[in-house]
């Protein structure tokens, strides 16, 4: 799935937080948006994640032009094609390992059963294997970290948001967490990151440098 900025400005009150963004974000790639803190790493994923409307400028998918679309659309998105990782895992504690890697509940709220053979795929990759009915909040910071991803798995995701996903873990989990984004860019998924963390971006295909004035060419800078 091809995910595309263009122009983008964010303005928060009074100030500016980026103006004239440009970048493309490629199927089977991973894109890292780096820059110093404060300079809108988070806001410009917000931005390509749908999670937040620019004050300027066009956000596309595979396309099409995004910061027209109503909120069912953007559900759609991110039910269908989207998964998110955060820094603080995003993962429900008092739910089973399971019902975190999968999240399958209908309209209604009720719970749907899993696909097994795809959780235990996804548990499996993550170096969480037959861990399914454990609670998460027994889990530790880098294994939260990777059942996040193991959602992103389980869900197939089209592509995969990242806010500082390596911020919280030690080297180990760092590593290991590097390498399970990487595994995802290379089945196909669409990988956007917002990191400080410099051997991650070394990892990425493209760098996107906040704190760079724009290129002008509409494409990240090779990294
Ligand atoms: N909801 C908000 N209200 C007010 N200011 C905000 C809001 N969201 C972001 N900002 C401001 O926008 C700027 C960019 O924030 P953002 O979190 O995107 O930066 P960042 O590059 O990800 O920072 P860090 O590396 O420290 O996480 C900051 O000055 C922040 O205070």
């Amino acid at each position: 799935m091809l995910i595309e900025a263009r122009g983008v400005k964010v303005r928060i009150g009074s100030r500016t937080v980026f103006d004239n963004v440009a970048v493309t974000c490629e199927s089977g790639q991973m894109t890292a948006l780096i820059g110093p803190s404060g300079c809108g790493k988070t806001t410009l994923l917000h931005c390509l994640g749908l999670l937040q409307q620019p004050t300027r400028g066009q956000v596309r998918i595979d396309g099409v032009e995004t910061t027209g679309w109503r909120d069912s659309a953007r559900r759609k998105f991110w039910r269908h094609h989207a998964a998110f990782v955060q820094q603080d895992y995003g993962v429900i504690d008092d739910e089973t390992v399971g019902f975190n890697a999968t999240m399958q509940m209908s309209i209604l709220g009720r719970r749907l059963p899993a696909d097994q053979r795809r959780l235990d795929m996804a548990l499996e990759r993550t170096g969480l294997p037959g861990r399914s009915a454990e609670l998460a909040a027994h889990l530790s910071g880098g294994e939260k970290q990777r059942l996040a991803i193991a959602r992103a798995i389980y869900k197939s995701a089209d592509v995969l948001f990242a806010d500082e996903p390596t911020a919280s873990l030690d080297p180990d989990n760092r590593e290991h967490v590097t390498a399970l984004l990487r595994q995802l860019a290379d089945s196909g998924t669409t990988v956007i990151i917002a990191t400080h963390d410099e051997r991650l971006a070394t990892a990425c295909d493209k760098t996107h440098d906040l704190a760079s004035p724009p290129n002008g060419t509409g494409t990240a800078s090779a990294g």
